[in-house]
């Protein structure tokens, strides 16, 4: 099919999408929000209190659900705390901390530390995905490599009984990333939400209760 028919389907889909069409309604930035919505609403994950930590969290949708069910009165703050991160530039969201940087980088997963200050996280969220340069195997490697971060951060800096959330694609190495989650938490759930498109192989992966977590903060290799 021709490039432009197949921009111009997007743009027909896209405007035509009901979550696009929600997400303007409800003031999201992105119709993500309510994949996380879901999958929250679903298995309970975020509660008043937490603190969470959002990677690749631009532009900013997760962040606004998240912050919407940490907050407490109309105009107050939040009961929580928010950390968000991601290479690009995110447009502020009020009480929501952001580091922008990249998440395969010591000297970022540093700062992300300074900001938990040792706290440790009821939840780590990730919806990165790398930029995908169309070579399969190339894509699969990168894909697995920030999940196996995402893992490592998580034994480091998640409550025992903390869960993560993370995105996958079922054609880049999903069955060795089941693999992992499983050697890694005591519970593992696929979660396909409505708002991931059915032609998308995209799906999230859910482990919660830490098998082996990490009492001191170790170097990540
Ligand atoms: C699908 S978007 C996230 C959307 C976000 N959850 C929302 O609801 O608005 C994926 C994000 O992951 C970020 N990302 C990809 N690789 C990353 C990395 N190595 N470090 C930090 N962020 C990364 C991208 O810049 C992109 O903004």
């Amino acid at each position: 099919m021709a490039k432009n028919k197949l921009n111009k389907n997007w743009l027909h889909d896209h405007i035509n999408d009901p979550y696009v069409k929600a997400a303007q309604k409800d003031g999201y930035r992105a119709r993500a929000a309510y994949k996380l919505k879901e999958i929250d609403e679903d298995e309970k994950l975020i509660k008043p209190g937490q603190v969470i930590v959002d990677l690749g969290c631009t532009p900013g949708s997760w962040g606004q659900y998240t912050r919407r069910k940490l907050a407490g009165k109309e105009g107050g703050g939040i009961n929580g705390t928010i950390i968000g991160l991601d290479i690009l530039p995110m447009e502020p969201i009020a009480d929501m901390h952001f580091l922008q940087g990249d998440f395969r980088e010591q000297e970022v997963l540093d700062r992300l530390g300074e900001v938990l200050q040792g706290r440790k996280a009821d939840l780590v969220l990730s919806d990165m995905a790398p930029n995908l340069s169309g070579i399969a195997t190339a894509d699969a490697a990168r894909m697995e490599d920030l999940i196996d971060l995402a893992i490592e951060f998580s034994q480091m800096h998640l409550k025992p009984g903390g869960a993560l959330l993370v995105k996958c694609f079922k054609d880049m190495g999903f069955s060795q990333i089941v693999e992992k989650f499983r050697h890694e938490f005591k519970t593992v759930m696929q979660k396909k939400p409505k708002a991931s498109r059915d032609k998308s192989s995209e799906i999230f992966l859910l482990g919660r209760g830490l098998k082996h977590p990490v009492e001191k903060s170790r170097e990540i290799a």
